[in-house]
């Protein structure tokens, strides 16, 4: 499936107007980053849905439909993540986190938040505070891979055996996965259509609108990014005790950053307040943990009838790994595709050396969070048709699954990286000066804008704009 085929699908799938699809100009062709994978198509097919389901958004609202043109190499580089900051190029990785050989197989662990880290060596019965690289391979290769597996979800811990695509074919969650569309988009209860502001021509599409994002790292937080490039304002709401990435500080572009504590009575009420006149309720934690806060979809569609709820997991809603907490990295290696990276496709240049292989981008990560923000727009839009408040899904074995439905690239790997620099951006935040990658959807009447700097949690009241530049 090439680019234009994969967003004629996903856009299908959503039960959108096909004659707005001539609106989208996709350039390029796979590949345009290293890999075996149509990661370029991903990327792009993903993009594309989201800025174009936001101008259909838009045109329902009243204004005149637009030019979505989408480069395929601009729009994979923007899946890269890459950020700076004050000239400094964050290492995000931590010293733990990677691959582990095992006595039977490898293991990958993530370990770039403290207590996953901690965690991760306390099973390994080693001091969190004294513990090396080398002595955690040592017991690791004592270890069964999926003995560790399951040892660490059973503790809230992140990290998955590699397997091969048959392996993961053969597996229950495997199934589950397989059995699953890209996405779900189902109404959740009886509302009216909402009166949305109305629309000028020149304002950006998703003027207006107003979007929680509750979301920890890379794919919700993206989602949320694209919807305000869009026009929305989205207010990031995070708690003073959450750890934080540095990778926050390319994400929060264009958005509101406000600190809510949803373990006290006040953080609730104000959470309440704000969900009340909310037209997208985002959430990315572990599955359930927002809703046992009392923030789930059937709650917020009480609270707020008409409301859109999208929710993200790692490894979908069904099987035996529903529940599980996890990262790009991990999904990766337990779908198989770090294997079948490193095996390559086809014979000679562009196959690869058999050693396991991490795609060239957190794709699962990046598609997911712009199939979230296509999702969000695409059921607002049935919201308005319909009335009704909705419930969309991601997860990123979905997108796994999907990525690997769109075919392999012959030679993919033997390509070089091209260079960022020409689509890379500089702005003033509160993290210091950021260079990041511009949005890659090129809209051709109200272009895709970040006005609001990046800012660091709590720097904003949790409380709407009331006008303009607030
Ligand atoms: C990303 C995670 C693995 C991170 O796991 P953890 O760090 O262990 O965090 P948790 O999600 O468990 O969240 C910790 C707890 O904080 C709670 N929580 C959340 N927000 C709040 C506020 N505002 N106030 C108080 N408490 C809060 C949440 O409900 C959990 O409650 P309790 O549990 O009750 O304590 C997981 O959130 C997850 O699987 N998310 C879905 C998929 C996803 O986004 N994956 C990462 C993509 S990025 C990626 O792949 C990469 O960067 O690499």
């Amino acid at each position: 499936m090439n680019a234009s085929e994969a967003l004629d699908s996903i856009w299908r799938q959503a039960g959108l107007p096909v004659e707005a699809l001539q609106h989208a100009r996709l350039t390029g062709e796979d590949p345009v980053l290293p890999s075996s994978f149509a990661v370029g198509a991903a990327a792009q097919s993903t993009i594309a849905a989201a800025a174009l389901a936001a101008c259909e958004l838009g045109h329902l609202r009243g204004a005149g439909r637009q030019q979505v043109a989408v480069d395929m190499r601009h729009a994979a580089l923007d899946c890269t993540g890459w950020f700076s900051l004050d000239g400094r190029v964050p290492d995000l990785w931590d010293t733990f986190s990677g691959l582990y050989r095992c006595a039977d197989g490898w293991v990958r662990i993530h370990a770039n938040f403290a207590h996953h880290r901690e965690g991760a060596l306390r099973l390994m019965k080693l001091d969190p505070s004294a513990a090396t690289r080398a002595e955690a391979e040592a017991v690791m290769a004592t270890w069964h891979a999926r003995d560790f597996e399951d040892a660490a979800a059973a503790q809230g811990l992140v990290a998955t055996a590699l397997r091969r695509f048959d392996a993961w074919d053969a597996s229950p969650q495997g199934q589950a996965i397989a059995a699953q569309p890209l996405f779900t988009i189902e109404r959740i209860g009886d509302a009216p259509p909402l009166a949305l502001p109305p629309l000028r021509e020149d304002q950006r599409p998703l003027t207006g609108l107003r979007v929680l994002d509750l979301t920890r790292i890379l794919a919700g937080p993206v989602g949320g990014r694209a919807l305000a490039a869009y026009g929305a304002d989205v207010m990031l709401v995070n708690s003073p005790h959450l750890p934080n990435i540095e990778s926050i500080a390319e994400t929060s572009r264009g958005k509101l950053s406000a600190h809510v504590d949803l373990r006290t009575d006040a953080g609730r009420a104000t959470l309440r307040q704000l969900a009340a006149q909310a037209h997208v309720f985002v959430q990315g934690y572990r599955p359930g943990g927002i809703a046992a806060l009392g923030f789930g979809p059937a709650e917020l569609a009480r609270l707020a009838p008409g409301i859109v709820c999208v929710s993200l997991t790692a490894y979908g809603t069904q099987g035996p790994w529903a529940h599980r907490r996890g990262f790009d990295s991990l999904v990766q290696t337990a779908m198989g595709f770090n294997h079948a990276e490193g095996e390559g496709e086809g014979e000679g240049e562009g196959a690869g050396d058999g050693k396991p292989r991490p795609l060239p981008m957190q794709i699962l990560d990046e598609a997911t969070g712009y199939l979230i923000a296509f999702g969000a727009a695409a059921a607002l839009w049935r919201q308005q048709q319909e009335g009704g408040s909705w419930h969309v899904q991601v997860s990123l074995a979905q997108t796994g699954q999907w990525l690997r439905g769109l075919g392999r690239v012959p030679g993919g790997l033997s390509i070089a990286r091209p260079d960022l620099k020409p689509y890379a951006e500089t702005s003033d935040s509160g993290f210091g000066r950021l260079a990041a990658l511009r949005h890659s959807a090129q809209l051709s009447r109200t272009p895709a804008a970040w006005p609001r700097p990046s800012m660091p949690p709590g720097s904003h009241a949790p409380a709407w704009p009331t006008g303009p530049g607030q």
